[in-house]
């Protein structure tokens, strides 16, 4: 087996979010529809014999020391008791503090190429287990598919949805998450559903409202987006997303927008690139 690894960590949107309540902790409970996209950050990987653990790459605004993937590595080295390292370079495609699940995502890849790379065979349900103490994202991530999710994020349930190209617009902000679940205005209480309905009309994002008073930019993107099909806002933002019936009509928006606003056209993912790497 090789001690060489290259991987994608693949970004998601939250098709909707719904805050149904709050935690004893002050986590907030959520339902949310949790969807891959063939986009995201890439990842190699190279063993030390040392044990050290090294971000070979900068990544402006993250120290090595508090990267998520450093944190991840670290973590599970210590909890499965390994004397290897490893060397870790992070080619950062994804917008940061772009609700698009880039650092726990990464987090995420980063566990499952060490249960490879350092021979852990840990099964998929613990790997889950030690990513949610990264983030409430991880495990989903770890999951590898579409999922309905409950929660903090952490209970999950597969769910088949058909392809899909979508536009995600970064509207230039970068949105910090804990600021908006701290919130006073947002609201904590809405119904809980039984079975996901994607109908964009029947859900929404709780958190929407509340980022588009603060981060104004966000609030037009939505705007503007709304006049090529439905749009939203995806976890805690700041970026937007909408369905769209074709790539060919996914590429013409991007290339309609704004200059002010980066924007993507991205297509669904079936399963995480590493899904089968945990059983
Ligand atoms: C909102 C969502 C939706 O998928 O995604 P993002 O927009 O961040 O990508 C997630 O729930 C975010 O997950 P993640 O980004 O991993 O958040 P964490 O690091 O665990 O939490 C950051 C902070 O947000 C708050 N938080 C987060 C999740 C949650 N269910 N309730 C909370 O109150 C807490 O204050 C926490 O300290
Ligand atoms: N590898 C990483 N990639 C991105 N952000 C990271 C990483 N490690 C730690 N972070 C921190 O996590 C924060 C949230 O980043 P990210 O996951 O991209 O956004 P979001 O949670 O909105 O989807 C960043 O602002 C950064 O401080």
């Amino acid at each position: 087996m090789s001690d060489t690894l290259s991987a994608l960590a693949p970004a998601k949107l939250n098709l909707f979010l719904h805050v149904v309540g709050r935690r004893p902790d002050g986590y907030h409970l959520l339902q949310t529809a949790f969807r891959l996209l063939d986009w995201g950050d890439q990842l190699q990987f190279r063993c030390r014999d040392d044990g050290q653990i090294l971000r070979m790459t900068d990544v402006p605004g993250v120290p090595a020391e508090q990267d998520l993937v450093v944190r991840a590595a670290r973590r599970l080295q210590a909890a499965a008791g390994v004397s290897a390292g490893v060397e870790i370079h992070v080619d950062k495609v994804l917008p940061m503090g772009g609700g698009l699940g880039g650092g726990s995502s990464d987090a995420a890849t980063t566990l499952l190429a060490l249960n490879r790379l350092w021979r852990l065979d840990w099964s998929r349900a613990r790997l889950q287990a030690l990513g949610l103490e990264l983030g409430a994202d991880v495990p989903f991530f770890i999951f590898g598919r579409d999922a309905f999710a409950e929660g903090v994020g952490e209970t999950l349930t597969p769910m088949c949805l058909p392809p899909s190209w979508y536009v995600v617009i970064a509207p230039g902000a970068s949105v910090p998450t804990a600021e908006i679940f701290c919130a006073k205005e947002l609201t904590r209480s809405t119904e809980i559903i039984k079975m996901p309905d994607f109908a964009i009309h029947t859900t929404r994002n709780d958190l929407q409202p509340v980022v588009c008073h603060r981060y104004p930019q966000v609030a037009d993107a939505i705007d503007w987006l709304n006049h090529h099909a439905a749009a939203r806002m995806t976890g805690s933002g700041a970026c937007v997303f909408a369905s769209m019936e074709t790539e060919a009509q996914a590429r013409q928006v991007v290339a309609q927008c704004p200059e002010r606003w980066q924007a993507w056209a991205v297509s669904s993912l079936q399963r995480h690139p590493l899904y089968d790497w945990a059983v």
